[in-house]
Protein backbone atom coordinates (compact mmCIF):
# COMPACT_ATOMS: atom_id res chain seq x y z
CA UNK A 1 0.00 0.00 0.00
CA UNK A 2 1.71 3.10 -1.11
CA UNK A 3 0.52 6.96 0.49
CA UNK A 4 -1.68 7.63 -2.17
CA UNK A 5 -3.30 4.76 -2.10
CA UNK A 6 -4.01 5.20 1.60
CA UNK A 7 -5.03 8.26 0.90
CA UNK A 8 -7.55 7.46 -1.64
CA UNK A 9 -9.34 5.60 1.65
CA UNK A 10 -10.71 8.29 2.52
CA UNK A 11 -13.76 10.31 1.39
CA UNK A 12 -12.82 13.02 -0.97
CA UNK A 13 -14.07 15.72 1.70
CA UNK A 14 -11.41 14.62 4.14
CA UNK A 15 -8.73 13.68 1.74
CA UNK A 16 -8.87 17.32 0.24
CA UNK A 17 -8.03 18.28 4.06
CA UNK A 18 -4.92 16.16 3.92
CA UNK A 19 -2.37 18.42 3.54
CA UNK A 20 0.70 15.70 4.47
CA UNK A 21 0.36 11.55 4.75
CA UNK A 22 3.93 9.86 5.17
CA UNK A 23 3.83 5.95 5.67
CA UNK A 24 7.20 4.77 7.19
CA UNK A 25 7.60 1.01 8.96
CA UNK A 26 3.87 0.54 8.94
CA UNK A 27 3.51 3.58 10.58
CA UNK A 28 1.09 6.50 9.10
CA UNK A 29 1.65 9.93 9.46
CA UNK A 30 -1.11 12.42 8.47
CA UNK A 31 -1.37 16.05 9.05
CA UNK A 32 -4.98 17.21 8.42
CA UNK A 33 -5.79 21.00 8.14
CA UNK A 34 -8.86 21.19 10.45
CA UNK A 35 -9.46 24.87 9.23
CA UNK A 36 -13.12 25.78 10.53
CA UNK A 37 -14.28 22.85 12.51
CA UNK A 38 -15.52 23.35 15.52
CA UNK A 39 -13.59 21.18 18.19
CA UNK A 40 -16.23 18.33 18.30
CA UNK A 41 -15.70 17.53 14.73
CA UNK A 42 -12.24 17.98 14.58
CA UNK A 43 -12.11 14.84 17.51
CA UNK A 44 -14.76 13.15 15.04
CA UNK A 45 -12.64 13.57 12.27
CA UNK A 46 -9.69 12.89 14.15
CA UNK A 47 -11.15 9.00 15.40
CA UNK A 48 -12.74 8.26 11.29
CA UNK A 49 -9.05 9.02 9.44
CA UNK A 50 -7.46 7.19 12.34
CA UNK A 51 -10.05 3.90 12.03
CA UNK A 52 -10.10 4.35 7.92
CA UNK A 53 -6.17 4.19 7.51
CA UNK A 54 -5.66 2.13 10.71
CA UNK A 55 -7.62 -0.77 8.33
CA UNK A 56 -5.15 -0.49 5.34
CA UNK A 57 -2.82 -3.39 5.09
CA UNK A 58 0.35 -2.72 6.32
CA UNK A 59 -0.58 -0.20 8.64
CA UNK A 60 0.06 -0.86 12.53
CA UNK A 61 0.04 2.51 13.80
CA UNK A 62 -1.75 5.54 12.66
CA UNK A 63 -0.39 9.04 13.97
CA UNK A 64 -2.11 12.51 12.78
CA UNK A 65 -2.18 16.25 13.93
CA UNK A 66 -4.70 18.52 12.95
CA UNK A 67 -3.75 21.90 12.28
CA UNK A 68 -5.68 24.82 12.15
CA UNK A 69 -4.89 28.09 9.69
CA UNK A 70 -4.70 30.24 13.14
CA UNK A 71 -4.22 29.08 16.51
CA UNK A 72 -6.90 30.97 18.32
CA UNK A 73 -5.29 33.93 20.21
CA UNK A 74 -4.38 33.08 23.46
CA UNK A 75 -1.92 35.06 26.26
CA UNK A 76 1.07 33.71 26.22
CA UNK A 77 4.74 33.63 24.61
CA UNK A 78 5.32 33.63 20.64
CA UNK A 79 6.43 30.14 20.31
CA UNK A 80 9.49 29.62 18.17
CA UNK A 81 10.02 25.80 16.87
CA UNK A 82 14.04 25.07 16.31
CA UNK A 83 13.84 21.72 14.83
CA UNK A 84 16.69 19.28 12.53
CA UNK A 85 16.09 16.66 10.30
CA UNK A 86 18.80 15.14 12.52
CA UNK A 87 20.75 14.70 15.36
CA UNK A 88 23.79 16.24 16.30
CA UNK A 89 24.19 19.31 14.04
CA UNK A 90 23.96 21.40 16.79
CA UNK A 91 20.16 22.71 17.48
CA UNK A 92 20.10 22.66 20.86
CA UNK A 93 23.98 24.85 21.10
CA UNK A 94 21.92 26.90 18.61
CA UNK A 95 18.70 27.43 20.74
CA UNK A 96 20.73 28.38 23.35
CA UNK A 97 22.99 30.70 22.10
CA UNK A 98 20.00 32.52 20.30
CA UNK A 99 18.17 32.68 23.53
CA UNK A 100 20.83 34.42 25.02
CA UNK A 101 21.74 36.89 22.28
CA UNK A 102 18.35 37.66 22.15
CA UNK A 103 18.04 38.28 25.72
CA UNK A 104 21.24 40.93 25.06
CA UNK A 105 18.55 42.75 22.77
CA UNK A 106 16.27 43.07 25.53
CA UNK A 107 13.77 40.27 24.68
CA UNK A 108 12.50 38.06 27.68
CA UNK A 109 13.28 34.77 26.16
CA UNK A 110 12.69 31.11 27.50
CA UNK A 111 13.31 27.92 26.71
CA UNK A 112 11.19 24.55 26.40
CA UNK A 113 13.95 21.64 26.05
CA UNK A 114 11.69 19.15 24.28
CA UNK A 115 14.34 16.92 22.89
CA UNK A 116 12.86 13.82 24.95
CA UNK A 117 15.86 11.84 23.88
CA UNK A 118 19.11 13.64 24.45
CA UNK A 119 18.10 16.98 26.88
CA UNK A 120 20.87 19.11 26.88
CA UNK A 121 19.55 22.50 27.71
CA UNK A 122 20.29 22.46 31.35
CA UNK A 123 23.88 21.79 30.68
CA UNK A 124 24.76 24.45 27.95
CA UNK A 125 22.55 26.72 30.13
CA UNK A 126 24.03 25.65 33.28
CA UNK A 127 20.97 24.69 35.66
CA UNK A 128 21.39 21.01 35.85
CA UNK A 129 20.46 19.27 38.79
CA UNK A 130 17.71 21.78 39.91
CA UNK A 131 13.94 20.41 39.62
CA UNK A 132 11.07 22.70 38.71
CA UNK A 133 8.05 23.35 41.19
CA UNK A 134 4.48 23.31 40.55
CA UNK A 135 1.96 25.59 40.86
CA UNK A 136 -1.51 24.89 40.20
CA UNK A 137 -0.85 21.85 38.41
CA UNK A 138 1.65 23.58 36.63
CA UNK A 139 5.56 23.45 36.05
CA UNK A 140 7.28 26.78 37.35
CA UNK A 141 10.56 27.24 35.15
CA UNK A 142 13.26 26.71 36.72
CA UNK A 143 15.74 29.89 36.23
CA UNK A 144 19.21 29.91 34.79
CA UNK A 145 22.50 31.87 35.18
CA UNK A 146 22.22 33.57 31.74
CA UNK A 147 18.48 34.78 32.42
CA UNK A 148 16.75 32.40 30.44
CA UNK A 149 14.37 30.35 32.62
CA UNK A 150 14.29 26.52 30.92
CA UNK A 151 11.82 23.39 31.21
CA UNK A 152 13.29 20.54 29.94
CA UNK A 153 12.44 16.88 30.00
CA UNK A 154 16.16 16.82 31.70
CA UNK A 155 14.49 18.07 34.57
CA UNK A 156 11.39 15.42 34.33
CA UNK A 157 13.11 12.07 34.07
CA UNK A 158 16.72 10.84 34.68
CA UNK A 159 18.90 10.81 31.75
CA UNK A 160 17.89 7.79 29.39
CA UNK A 161 14.10 6.82 30.95
CA UNK A 162 12.74 8.92 28.15
CA UNK A 163 14.44 6.99 25.54
CA UNK A 164 11.55 4.15 26.93
CA UNK A 165 8.76 6.27 26.09
CA UNK A 166 6.53 5.41 23.69
CA UNK A 167 6.02 8.30 21.46
CA UNK A 168 2.35 9.94 22.68
CA UNK A 169 4.44 9.91 26.22
CA UNK A 170 6.85 11.95 24.67
CA UNK A 171 4.20 14.41 23.24
CA UNK A 172 1.91 14.73 26.09
CA UNK A 173 5.07 15.16 28.34
CA UNK A 174 6.12 18.59 26.02
CA UNK A 175 3.13 19.60 26.32
CA UNK A 176 3.55 20.05 30.06
CA UNK A 177 6.47 22.20 29.14
CA UNK A 178 4.96 24.30 27.48
CA UNK A 179 1.87 24.79 29.40
CA UNK A 180 3.52 25.88 32.18
CA UNK A 181 4.14 29.13 33.87
CA UNK A 182 5.58 31.38 31.84
CA UNK A 183 4.24 34.50 32.77
CA UNK A 184 7.10 37.21 31.79
CA UNK A 185 8.38 35.03 29.08
CA UNK A 186 7.54 36.91 25.55
CA UNK A 187 9.23 34.55 23.34
CA UNK A 188 9.50 30.54 23.77
CA UNK A 189 12.02 28.64 21.98
CA UNK A 190 11.63 25.29 21.32
CA UNK A 191 14.49 22.74 21.16
CA UNK A 192 12.33 19.80 19.69
CA UNK A 193 14.43 16.34 19.45
CA UNK A 194 15.36 15.60 15.64
CA UNK A 195 13.57 14.16 12.98
CA UNK A 196 9.75 14.35 12.71
CA UNK A 197 7.80 11.87 15.23
CA UNK A 198 5.25 12.55 17.56
CA UNK A 199 6.62 15.54 19.16
CA UNK A 200 6.41 17.41 16.46
CA UNK A 201 2.93 16.08 15.56
CA UNK A 202 1.85 17.35 19.08
CA UNK A 203 3.63 20.60 18.71
CA UNK A 204 2.16 20.83 15.07
CA UNK A 205 -1.82 20.22 16.86
CA UNK A 206 -1.34 21.65 20.22
CA UNK A 207 0.68 24.84 20.38
CA UNK A 208 1.19 25.75 16.66
CA UNK A 209 3.86 27.25 16.69
CA UNK A 210 4.32 31.25 15.38
CA UNK A 211 7.55 29.76 13.11
CA UNK A 212 10.25 27.51 12.76
CA UNK A 213 14.17 27.56 12.50
CA UNK A 214 15.36 24.75 10.98
CA UNK A 215 19.44 23.67 11.77
CA UNK A 216 21.15 21.86 8.92
CA UNK A 217 25.43 21.30 8.56
CA UNK A 218 26.59 21.63 5.48
CA UNK A 219 26.46 17.64 3.88
CA UNK A 220 23.59 17.03 1.34
CA UNK A 221 22.50 14.00 3.77
CA UNK A 222 21.82 16.41 6.80
CA UNK A 223 20.40 19.11 4.13
CA UNK A 224 17.74 16.25 3.02
CA UNK A 225 16.21 15.60 6.29
CA UNK A 226 16.39 19.38 6.83
CA UNK A 227 14.28 19.58 3.98
CA UNK A 228 11.98 16.70 5.28
CA UNK A 229 11.84 18.59 8.68
CA UNK A 230 10.56 21.84 6.86
CA UNK A 231 8.11 20.46 4.74
CA UNK A 232 6.48 18.65 7.69
CA UNK A 233 6.23 22.68 9.32
CA UNK A 234 5.19 23.30 5.61
CA UNK A 235 2.32 21.21 5.76
CA UNK A 236 1.68 22.55 9.52
CA UNK A 237 0.95 26.03 7.80
CA UNK A 238 3.83 26.93 10.19
CA UNK A 239 6.14 29.67 8.61
CA UNK A 240 9.34 28.87 8.42
CA UNK A 241 11.69 31.52 9.55
CA UNK A 242 14.55 30.14 7.97
CA UNK A 243 17.69 27.84 7.54
CA UNK A 244 20.84 27.99 9.68
CA UNK A 245 23.73 26.44 8.09
CA UNK A 246 25.80 25.04 11.53
CA UNK A 247 28.96 23.33 11.56
CA UNK A 248 29.96 25.21 8.37
CA UNK A 249 33.61 25.87 7.83
CA UNK A 250 36.35 25.59 10.49
CA UNK A 251 36.94 28.50 12.93
CA UNK A 252 40.93 28.67 13.28
CA UNK A 253 41.33 28.48 17.21
CA UNK A 254 43.82 31.60 17.16
CA UNK A 255 43.03 33.89 14.89
CA UNK A 256 39.31 33.07 13.96
CA UNK A 257 39.67 32.88 10.43
CA UNK A 258 37.14 30.23 9.26
CA UNK A 259 38.11 27.97 6.62
CA UNK A 260 35.82 25.49 4.68
CA UNK A 261 36.92 22.16 4.78
CA UNK A 262 33.63 20.78 3.45
CA UNK A 263 32.72 23.49 0.56
CA UNK A 264 30.81 26.35 1.18
CA UNK A 265 27.21 27.54 1.02
CA UNK A 266 25.10 24.05 0.30
CA UNK A 267 22.78 24.87 2.87
CA UNK A 268 22.29 28.84 1.83
CA UNK A 269 21.91 27.36 -2.32
CA UNK A 270 19.24 24.88 -0.62
CA UNK A 271 16.92 27.53 0.68
CA UNK A 272 17.52 29.50 -2.27
CA UNK A 273 16.07 26.96 -4.30
CA UNK A 274 13.36 26.07 -2.35
CA UNK A 275 12.84 29.53 -1.18
CA UNK A 276 13.47 29.57 2.45
CA UNK A 277 15.44 32.58 3.95
CA UNK A 278 19.19 31.75 5.20
CA UNK A 279 19.77 33.24 8.45
CA UNK A 280 23.49 32.81 8.23
CA UNK A 281 26.23 30.37 9.26
CA UNK A 282 27.42 29.34 12.11
CA UNK A 283 31.55 28.06 11.86
CA UNK A 284 32.76 24.85 13.62
CA UNK A 285 34.80 26.19 16.74
CA UNK A 286 36.03 24.59 19.14
CA UNK A 287 35.22 27.54 21.78
CA UNK A 288 31.44 27.14 20.78
CA UNK A 289 31.96 23.26 21.95
CA UNK A 290 33.46 24.07 25.27
CA UNK A 291 31.32 26.85 26.25
CA UNK A 292 28.42 24.91 25.93
CA UNK A 293 29.85 21.88 27.87
CA UNK A 294 31.08 24.74 30.71
CA UNK A 295 27.53 25.78 30.70
CA UNK A 296 28.59 29.34 29.58
CA UNK A 297 27.11 29.48 26.04
CA UNK A 298 29.17 31.58 23.39
CA UNK A 299 26.56 34.25 23.14
CA UNK A 300 26.72 35.29 26.57
CA UNK A 301 30.41 36.75 25.42
CA UNK A 302 32.31 39.20 23.36
CA UNK A 303 34.44 36.51 21.76
CA UNK A 304 34.11 36.61 17.70
CA UNK A 305 32.54 33.03 18.33
CA UNK A 306 29.89 35.09 19.54
CA UNK A 307 29.26 37.23 16.26
CA UNK A 308 27.58 34.59 13.99
CA UNK A 309 24.88 33.67 17.06
CA UNK A 310 24.11 37.36 17.57
CA UNK A 311 23.56 37.86 13.45
CA UNK A 312 20.91 35.37 13.48
CA UNK A 313 19.40 36.57 16.60
CA UNK A 314 19.23 40.09 15.06
CA UNK A 315 17.34 38.41 12.37
CA UNK A 316 14.78 36.48 14.61
CA UNK A 317 14.14 39.42 16.51
CA UNK A 318 13.47 41.71 13.30
CA UNK A 319 10.75 38.61 12.15
CA UNK A 320 9.46 38.74 15.80
CA UNK A 321 8.96 42.31 15.57
CA UNK A 322 6.43 41.47 12.29
CA UNK A 323 4.17 39.66 14.12
CA UNK A 324 1.39 40.18 16.44
CA UNK A 325 1.70 40.16 20.23
CA UNK A 326 0.66 37.40 22.21
CA UNK A 327 1.10 33.75 21.29
CA UNK A 328 0.03 30.54 21.19
CA UNK A 329 0.60 29.33 24.95
N1 LIG B 1 29.31 25.28 15.74
C1 LIG B 1 29.80 24.33 16.54
N2 LIG B 1 31.14 24.22 16.74
C2 LIG B 1 31.63 23.24 17.55
N3 LIG B 1 30.90 22.33 18.18
C3 LIG B 1 29.57 22.40 18.01
C4 LIG B 1 28.94 23.40 17.19
N4 LIG B 1 27.60 23.20 17.25
C5 LIG B 1 27.40 22.15 18.06
N5 LIG B 1 28.57 21.66 18.51
C6 LIG B 1 28.77 20.48 19.39
O1 LIG B 1 28.24 19.35 18.70
C7 LIG B 1 27.58 18.48 19.61
C8 LIG B 1 26.12 18.33 19.19
O2 LIG B 1 25.47 19.58 19.31
P1 LIG B 1 23.99 19.71 19.88
O3 LIG B 1 23.80 18.87 21.10
O4 LIG B 1 23.70 21.15 19.98
O5 LIG B 1 23.23 19.07 18.66
P2 LIG B 1 21.72 18.64 18.52
O6 LIG B 1 21.37 18.80 17.11
O7 LIG B 1 20.88 19.35 19.53
O8 LIG B 1 21.83 17.13 18.91
P3 LIG B 1 20.71 16.17 19.49
O9 LIG B 1 19.58 16.25 18.56
O10 LIG B 1 21.40 14.85 19.51
O11 LIG B 1 20.38 16.71 20.85
C9 LIG B 1 27.75 19.09 20.99
O12 LIG B 1 28.88 18.54 21.60
C10 LIG B 1 28.01 20.58 20.69
O13 LIG B 1 28.77 21.22 21.70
Amino acid sequence: MDEQALKARLPDSVAARVQSIKLENGRATLVLDASGLEPENRDGLESAVKQIIGEADGVGDVRVAMVADRAPPQPGPTLIAVGSGKGGVGKSTLTANLAVALARLGRKVGIVDADVYGPSQPTILNNKGQKPEARDDKLVPVPSPHGIPLLSMGHLVEPGVALAWRGPMAGNAMAQLIDAHWDGTEVLLIDLPPGTGDVQLTMLSKFKPAGAVIVSTPQDLALIDAQRAANLFDSGKVPIIGLVENMSGYACPSCGEVSDPFGKGGVEAAADATGIPFLGRIPLAMEIRTASDNGTPSAAGDGHEAEPFHAVAKQLADWLDTQPVGGQV
